[in-house]
């Protein structure tokens, strides 16, 4: 079984960070693992407060998992401040894994901040360069690259602006923000172009770190890069498309649907 970490926050509400992690793990058949980042009080609506585990925690955390189990991909989601993510970065460079997606997570979408203003430059200097491929979306890449994005083109300049910062790979998700669900990958050479009909649904919490977390699955299970992220744009249509009306504002998506569209049976006389 190919096993997959995350490295990442920890949702309560069981909608995005590590539990979204972790369920989109399990629907794709790999092995999940998680080392916890921050612990955040949030819901579909707000988020409450943060804790962050302490730098020597998160690298222990990372260190209990690497002296025992092989890694064969990691996503790395919420990094709320520099020490947090000096912490990840140090142990990224001891033990150089492969297929390392990153999710550079400075929002929930009600709003509230998941990062540290101060720490954009860290992110891009010392986190960055271990993406084998970075997922903003349109105000992350905004942030990250400086230039406004309105449309298809810019999402084409900007792929290329943040790709020069390092990282070997850029996929800018469009989702929530273009008109319809565009995702834009630039590898260096050549654009590629993941695109659906926009969903018309407020319950897409998560929707990011389950994306991100599909496409770990898939290069753990051997995917080329654009076919890691073709599959996962299913997972994330559909999981989207079969949404929960689950709490009182922006609900989670349904990683499951595939496994119970025809009815799981658990009954005990098989
Ligand atoms: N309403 C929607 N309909 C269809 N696809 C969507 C919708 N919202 C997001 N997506 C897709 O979900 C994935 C995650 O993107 P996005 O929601 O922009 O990330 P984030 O949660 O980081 O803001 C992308 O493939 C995006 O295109
Ligand atoms: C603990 C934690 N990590 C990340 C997020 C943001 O997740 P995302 O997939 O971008 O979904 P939305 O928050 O935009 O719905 C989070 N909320 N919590």
């Amino acid at each position: 079984m190919k096993k997959v970490l995350s490295i990442a926050g920890s949702d309560c509400s069981g909608g995005a960070g590590i539990q979204a992690d972790l369920k989109t793990f399990s629907a794709h058949g790999v092995f999940g693992m998680s080392v916890i980042v921050s612990v955040v009080a949030e819901n579909t609506s707000r988020v409450i407060d943060i804790q962050d585990i302490t730098p020597d925690m998160i690298e222990k955390q990372i260190d209990a998992v690497f002296e025992d189990i092989e890694v064969d991909a990691i996503k790395i989601g919420m990094l709320s401040t520099k020490p947090c993510m000096e912490a990840v970065a140090k142990k990224m460079e001891e033990y150089k894994p492969k297929n390392i997606v990153i999710d550079p997570v400075m929002y929930a979408k009600n709003g509230c901040s998941l990062m540290d203003d101060n720490s954009i430059e860290t992110l891009l200097k010392v986190v960055l360069p271990y993406a084998d491929l970075l997922t903003p979306n349109i105000p992350e890449a905004e942030k990250i690259s400086n230039i406004k994005i309105s449309n298809k083109e810019d999402m084409k300049i900007a792929a290329k602006i943040i790709y020069e910062m390092g990282c070997k790979n850029v996929l800018i998700k469009g989702g929530y923000y273009i008109e319809n669900a565009l995702d834009v990958l630039y590898d260096g050479k050549e654009h590629y172009y993941f695109e659906t009909k926009r969903i018309d649904t407020k319950n897409t919490h998560g929707t990011g770190c389950t994306f991100s977390s599909a496409i770990a699955s898939n290069l753990a299970l051997g995917m080329t890069m654009p076919t890691a992220i073709k599959q996962a744009k299913e997972y994330i249509t559909t999981a989207i498309e079969h949404s929960l009306d689950i709490g009182k504002g922006n609900g989670p998506t349904n990683h499951f649907y595939d496994l119970y569209k025809n009815g799981l049976d658990v009954s005990e006389d098989k």
